[in-house]
């Protein structure tokens, strides 16, 4: 199994930058129609914690998106395993991402959503990591940089496992042994 090497975002620095992020959202969307999309699984903690942080009622719906599987680097094929079931049309869409990684997932995702029609579309993530990127989105909202690190917990997971942990951990995976 993997071991947890240390915390890197503990549970304060989380929940208060997730309160920063939810009153710019709502500054930002006031008056406006707003649909959180998370994308499952990693974005499921994070969702849960921002939306209770938006002043004014907003619809919510999910997608399931892989591009990782069990593996630690990306395959950069980005599959539909889960479509919303909202009709987001004249909609303002906010993509809701536990990780930006190489961008690939969100500009997949962001082409997909103008096609839709949706009236705006815009990304907000909880951890970036810079670094990493080969695609160059725009972060409407970013919560935290991060390095280069391979990292758990708050919805994220190494093979399925670890998303429960309240802080995001630095773990050390199986190819780095
Ligand atoms: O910026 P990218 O390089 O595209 O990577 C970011 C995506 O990869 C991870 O998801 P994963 O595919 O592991 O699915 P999961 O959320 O179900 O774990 C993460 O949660 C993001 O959705
Ligand atoms: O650091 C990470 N942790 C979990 N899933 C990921 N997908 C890309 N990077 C990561
Ligand atoms: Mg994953």
């Amino acid at each position: 199994m993997k071991e947890l090497r240390k915390v890197l975002v503990s549970r304060a620095q989380l929940e208060s930058r997730v309160k920063e992020l939810g009153a710019a959202i709502s500054r930002d969307y006031e008056g406006k129609e707003l649909v959180l999309i998370g994308i499952l699984k990693g974005a499921a903690v994070f969702m849960a914690d921002l939306m209770r942080e938006i002043s004014f009622p907003v619809a919510i719906d999910y997608m399931s998106v892989s591009s990782y599987g069990s593996s630690s680097t990306t395959s950069g094929v980005i599959t539909i395993k889960q479509d919303i079931n909202t009709d987001i049309r004249g909609k303002h869409v906010l993509l809701v991402e536990d990780l930006i990684d190489t961008g690939l997932t969100l500009q997949h995702l962001g082409q997909l959503f103008a096609l839709r029609e949706a009236a705006s579309v815009s990304i907000c993530t909880i951890l970036s990591k810079p670094s990493r990127r080969l695609a160059d989105i725009p972060i409407d909202y970013c919560g935290i940089e991060i390095p280069d690190e391979f990292v758990v917990g708050y919805g994220l997971d190494y093979a399925e496992q670890y998303r429960n942990l309240p802080e995001v951990w630095i773990v050390e995976t199986e190819e780095q042994q």
